[in-house]
């Protein structure tokens, strides 16, 4: 019987830093018993069926695109979604909820403390936290989810702060624990001519973003800053790895800028060709900004990239720092504007050495701090804190 519900919307095979964060922690933490509710996604059979570790997977539509509770479509989401999970706890005779997210998978794990007494812990992002603040509504749902978790999981030190000065969260119920990577499968190589020459990289320099296309990610300020660093460096090539609602506006940027032949739109990957990526890549950045209250809560991409030698660019808003040695594995720019991304770029491009001992010293640095076995003993201590497990 499992006795541990994590409810999260997203999970593998939709890519996402929460659903991957999950599947690689959970999956990790022997000799407990998780079941997951998941959202659905396209390939999620053949993916449920090919684990081969002890969680167990059960899908639900989980998706609503009104998280209030004032509209018909959020009442009615809440509710199917409410009865379907109370059956799975019922079901497999569940002990303590987790949940994915404030919302909404928060406010379900709310409701079942309300009504089954269970008790439940929350993952906290960081733009989860911040885009609510803008909305009464969402912030009095928040407000009550944080009221009665017995522990708020933080994806940083940015985002425990955040829930602190902001939410009014008592120190003792907030544990940092920041996601990582797998550092037996994101690991550095050699030159690969033959997938350069595949991608059309050979003699070019090449500046890789993964992530999901989305305005705080930044993609348009490095776009926008090509124009100042092609001057110095003709070669220049910008890879974007990801799919998201920012694509058209991306792509028309690009056309009206005539960047054509200088940025490359891959689209989503699947996870070997985007290792090759980062591995061949010369440098990996991350040109996020606040963008309205959306912030970057962590980052999994930067621990990725740097896992695979490289040292990484990450805009200075929420918990990017913390993945990195600042000036040591990876640097931290105001990406608000082009033309300081465009001189952090210019700085790190011209000593080749230096980012050479950089990546040399990124891929040591999450290798001891970041990789997903480092987090797990953590992580058993605080689900063992709230249950009975
Ligand atoms: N294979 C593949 N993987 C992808 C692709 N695009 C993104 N990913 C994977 O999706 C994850 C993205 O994670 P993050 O960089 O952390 O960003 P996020 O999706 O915005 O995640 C949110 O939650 C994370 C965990 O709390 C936070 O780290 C992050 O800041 C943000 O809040 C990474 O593991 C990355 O490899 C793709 O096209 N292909």
């Amino acid at each position: 019987m499992a006795s541990a519900l994590l409810i999260s919307e997203v999970f593998p095979p939709r890519n996402g830093g929460s659903g991957r964060w999950f599947f690689e922690l959970y999956g990790r933490l022997e000799n407990q018993n998780f079941l997951v509710a998941a959202g659905t996604a396209t390939g999620d059979k053949e993916f449920d069926s090919a684990i081969d570790h002890q969680i167990r997977i059960r899908r639900l539509a989980l998706s609503s695109e009104h998280w209030g509770l004032r509209s018909l479509t959020g009442l009615k989401f809440y509710y199917q979604s409410f009865q379907g999970i109370r059956r799975i706890v019922r079901d497999e005779g569940v002990s303590q909820i987790h949940c994915g997210r404030c919302l909404p998978e928060g406010v379900i794990g709310w409701l079942l403390n309300k009504s089954l007494k269970l008790p439940y812990l929350c993952f906290v992002h960081g733009e989860d936290i911040q885009a609510a603040m803008e909305s009464r509504e969402l912030s009095w749902m928040i407000r009550r989810v944080f009221s009665s978790a017995e522990v708020l999981i933080a994806n940083s030190h940015n985002t425990a702060r955040l829930l602190i000065a902001h939410w009014d969260v008592s120190v003792d119920k907030v544990q940092v624990l920041h996601p990582g990577m797998d550092a037996e499968r994101f690991v550095p190589a050699e030159r690969d001519r033959s997938f350069c020459a595949a991608m059309g990289w050979l003699e070019r320099t090449v500046i890789l973003t993964v992530g999901r296309l989305q305005r705080r990610k930044g993609h348009d300020v490095l776009i926008r800053a090509l124009p100042l660093l092609l001057k110095e460096f003709p070669s220049l090539h910008y890879v974007i790895v990801g799919e998201g609602e920012e694509r058209s506006e991306l792509e028309r940027l690009v056309t009206g800028l005539g960047l054509s032949d200088h940025v490359q739109f891959l689209g989503e990957v699947d996870d070997s060709t985007m290792i090759q990526c980062y591995q061949q890549c010369h440098l990996f950045a991350l040109p996020n900004r606040t963008e309205g209250s959306d912030i970057e809560g962590f980052g999994m991409v930067l621990a990725e990239a740097q896992a695979c030698g490289k040292a990484v660019l990450a805009g200075d808003s929420g918990g990017t720092r913390e993945t990195m040695l600042v000036g040591e594995t990876g640097i931290i720019v105001d990406c608000q504007t082009p033309e300081a991304l465009a001189d952090a770029i210019q700085h790190l491009l011209s000593d080749g050495d230096r980012l050479e001992e950089m990546g040399l010293r990124a891929r040591e640095h999450v290798a001891i701090t970041l990789d997903w076995r480092v987090h797990v003993e953590k992580a058993r201590a605080i689900f063992n804190s709230i249950g009975d497990q």
